[in-house]
């Protein structure tokens, strides 16, 4: 490379991995893995070292890759919050190694080993004892105040007592999503029809950037702490200061080793390859540390890394299987997710049967072919991806994968909105997935609030036909006596396309075997998980007979269910076996084979087969179905239930409004609308216009709404929501006022306030007697002005001659 080529390179990289880290930093999203954003880095690094004319101040090497979002207060760091050097190879780890060694003069030294924790940097620094400021990384020099929000995070001491605590101190460390939190959200999102959080990263990020934090709190974040600074926090040593800030109460996760030598921290990381993935956060890779602060001193710092420590970090880990069948999930919004069924594999500690294809897009990416050989990676997220085809390997007149063009799950022509990657069932009133997604809407806290209807029964009434829409919860009273009995659980069931019905394994030997628990058999299956069936059922015998529980019984009725297998006409299913050959076995002579299967056939659940099989079991027979069943409806269930049902009659408008899932209208909307039209006719009703003036409506409301009451479906909806009993307008006594200070004044805000948010003007105005108005008209009384009141409405109201107040001449008009 010649030095213009050079140049013109450096420049292209620099721009590149500024854009990079600005979405990342700035806009917590990302285009590009780590893995691809550090080679990046690398080269920039590579050329600049060869090229050293060329390295410029601002280049992104010399410099930690975020700033400050200009939405806080901003503080400077005591102590720079630098970035690490990092590496994905142990050649370069033992080379960094070398340079220490180097640095040190071959004196002693000890590595402290961290995992590297994917989450935001966050210091805290304390005086006397307080908290007092909780900064971002920023860009190293500044970072953002954001002490509010992190006072919510539960196990952040806000006063910190213990011995030696010197008066003044900061620790670091990194605040996190716990990926349990990440998924609940992310779920409740769905429901709410709301996108979803990219990953727990972002998540972490955008939460700590957060003005509301009221809003943080409900995050749930968390933080493990990794360092301690100060002027006299009275230790010489890394290990010493990390047991120093765990006893004065901060969260250390205890995932820490101390390394005598590079070997040990080698073996540190590898131990932890796979072990990494059952912790309840994302991590990347290791973080060794010199632990002596002296030595720390001695090696120093670059413009933007410590000498003293690096990260290696973990290479997504990949593995070679066979593509078997792609299946189409449905999710609540009506969305299809393709997912590759791949034949088992180890990959990072796990072994993988699926990976996510997002849309038809990347099935036409990857090119897949039918039976192909694909490469599968586990990177950072949770569920792996295909990332290529092993073109060599791809059988002579392999098909090549068409996308499908019905609802898998009701059969509906799927559509594909221009611009969108993904295809969707318009079916959304009917589609099953899609109908559970609106019943849990409808039953959510935030709506209905009916806690009794969790996801499993909501589930099992829809697939049993009791439930199509939301009226129908309030039916269920009259037929109770039908519900007694009834399946839940319908996750140990599979079914076939064609309705064959088959059940988990641990299921059928559990029935079939006595004195042998669930949750033995449950966990001796999962071991075997990548054996094939047949195996597994020869092993289980052998497991029978350790275990010395009716060894010859229980034997002898595996070894029925293997013949009545190898003999059976229905297909064959990994780690499932056909609900008609087990019942066969666990009824006798009571039916015949074909009668069996029969009964199975297009039912969902073992009771639904019984109940169509219709023949008088013995006691025996009975209890031991009754092994074979997921849990059941019970008369305590059922009372809970309409219990629950019947409460929330009581729910006021403003709910029953939201829990319609009327496209575009969040809680805040529903609220907003209730408060003002008071009954759903007068909201039926209103004009385009009308709505338009309401402060917070826009278009695509509007139009949303129309096209929600131009469906006579949802006009007999809200009738029988009404004959039984919903509130549909709101109840005067909800309307208490706080005073009368604003009665007959028509009054519009607009700007910025201090005191309020958007939407709490409006109802501060109300609550005093006031009307708001949602429009610069004549008829105001006056306009409260904001800070960057929007400039045509002050026009406007200056043209008109309108009283224009502040903020503070209004608060003194109603409190005096
Ligand atoms: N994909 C992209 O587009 C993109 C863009 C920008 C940055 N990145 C990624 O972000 C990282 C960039 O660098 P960075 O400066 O934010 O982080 P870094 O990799 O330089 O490491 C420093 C950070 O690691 C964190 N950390 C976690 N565990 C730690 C521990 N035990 N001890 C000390 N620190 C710990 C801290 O937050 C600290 O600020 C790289 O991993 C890079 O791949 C990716
Ligand atoms: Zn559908």
């Amino acid at each position: 490379m010649n030095p213009a080529e050079a140049k013109a390179r450096i420049e292209a990289l620099s721009k590149e991995i500024n854009h990079h880290n600005h979405l990342y930093y700035q806009e917590d999203r990302i285009e590009i893995s780590d893995f691809e954003f550090d080679r990046l880095l690398e080269e920039l690094i590579r050329l600049e070292k060869e090229f050293p004319q060329f390295l410029y101040p601002d280049s992104p090497s010399q410099r930690v890759g975020g700033t400050i979002t200009k939405e806080f207060e901003t503080a400077e760091h005591e102590y720079k919050m630098l970035s690490l050097g990092n590496t994905y190879s142990p050649e370069e780890l033992v080379a960094f190694d070398e340079r220490v060694a180097k640095g040190l003069g071959h004196r002693d030294y000890a590595y402290f080993c961290e995992l590297k924790f994917d989450g935001v940097a966050i210091s805290l620094v304390y005086e006397n004892g307080r908290l007092v400021r909780a900064v971002t990384r920023g860009d190293g020099t500044r970072g953002d105040v954001v002490t509010e929000n992190v006072k919510t995070i539960r196990n952040i001491p806000l006063v910190v007592q213990g011995k030696n605590v010197p008066d003044k101190f900061e620790v670091r460390g990194e605040v996190f999503l716990p990926l349990k939190e990440f998924e609940k959200i992310n779920n409740e999102r769905e429901i709410l029809g709301e996108p979803p959080l990219a990953n727990p990263r972002n998540a972490a990020s955008g939460t700590l950037k957060m003005q509301d934090s009221g809003v943080v709190a409900k995050r749930r974040l968390n933080c493990y702490f990794y360092q301690l600074l100060g002027e006299d926090i009275g230790v010489s040593k890394h290990d010493e200061a990390i047991a120093l800030i765990e006893s004065w109460g901060f969260n250390v996760s205890p995932t820490h080793f101390k390394a005598n030598n590079i070997q040990e921290a080698l073996g540190f990381i590898d131990s932890w390859r796979e072990k990494r993935f059952t912790l309840p956060l994302d991590t990347d890779g290791v973080v060794l540390k010199i632990n002596d602060y002296d030595q720390r001193e001695e090696l120093g710092f670059t413009a933007k890394i410590p000498r003293w420590a690096i990260a290696y970090k973990y290479q997504a880990e990949s593995a070679q299987t066979r593509l078997l069948s792609i299946s189409y999930q449905v999710g609540r919004t009506g969305a299809i997710t393709p997912v590759a069924n791949l034949a088992p594999v180890h990959l990072a500690g796990t072994t993988v049967k699926r990976a996510s294809l997002h849309n038809a897009n990347e099935i036409i990416r990857l090119d897949l072919h039918e039976g192909d050989l694909v490469h599968v990676e586990k990177g950072g997220e949770i569920i792996p991806k295909i990332t290529g085809v092993v073109l060599e390997k791809r059988q002579p007149g392999a098909k090549s994968i068409t996308y499908i063009d019905h609802c898998p799950e009701c059969g509906t022509h799927l559509v594909r909105k221009e611009g969108e990657a993904k295809h969707f069932c318009p079916n959304t009133k009917a589609c099953p997935p899609q109908l559970l997604g609106r019943m849990e809407h409808f039953v959510h806290q935030r709506a209905m609030d009916i806690d009794s209807l969790g996801t499993e029964r909501l589930r099992t009434l829809i697939d049993e036909g009791f439930v199509k829409s939301p009226a129908d919860f309030y039916g269920l009273k009259e037929k109770q006596h039908q519900l007694l009995g009834l399946e839940m659980g319908q996750d140990q069931y599979q079914k076939t396309d064609d309705g064959i019905l088959y059940i988990g394994l641990p299921k059928a030997l559990f029935a079939l075997t006595e004195l042998i628990s669930l949750s033995a058999i449950e966990k001796f299956c999962a071991e075997q998980i990548e054996k094939p069936m047949m195996q597994v059922l020869q092993l289980f015998q052998g497991y029978i007979r350790n275990s010395k529980k009716k060894v010859a019984q229980n034997v002898g009725m595996v070894q029925l269910l293997e013949n009545a297998l190898l003999v059976s006409s229905l297909p064959p299913m990994e780690d499932y076996v056909p609900v008609a050959v087990v019942l066969g076995l666990l009824v006798g002579n009571k039916a015949s084979t074909g009668q069996l299967i029969e009964a199975a056939y297009h039912q969902n659940t073992v009771h639904g087969t019984l109940l169509k099989l219709d023949v008088k079991l013995g006691d025996g027979q009975e209890e031991r179905i009754k092994k074979l069943k997921g849990n059941s409806f019970q008369e305590g269930v059922i009372g809970n239930m309409l219990e629950g049902i019947e409460a929330s009659k009581n729910q006021p408008f403003e709910k029953v409004l939201f829990a319609l899932g009327i496209r575009n209208i969040g809680e805040n909307t529903a609220q907003l609308l209730a408060r003002h039209f008071k009954n759903i006719d007068a909201l039926r009703e209103a004009s385009t216009e009308q709505l338009l003036e309401i402060n917070g409506v826009g278009e695509t409301l509007v139009h949303s709404l129309h096209e929600y009451f131009k469906d006579k479906e949802n006009l007999q909806l809200i009738e029988k929501l009404k004959d039984a009993g919903l509130n549909f307008s709101v109840s005067e006594q909800s309307v208490s006022l706080a005073s009368n200070k604003l009665a007959g004044l028509k009054i519009l805000a607009s700007g910025r306030f201090t005191h309020f948010k958007r939407d709490e003007i409006i109802d501060f105005v109300e609550s005093h007697g006031g009307t708001y108005v949602g429009s610069v008209s004549k008829s105001l009384d006056f306009i409260i002005e904001g800070e960057e009141m929007g400039p045509s409405k002050k026009e406007k109201a200056e043209k008109l001659g309108i009283k224009m107040i502040s903020e503070a001449e209004f608060l003194k008009i109603v409190n005096g």
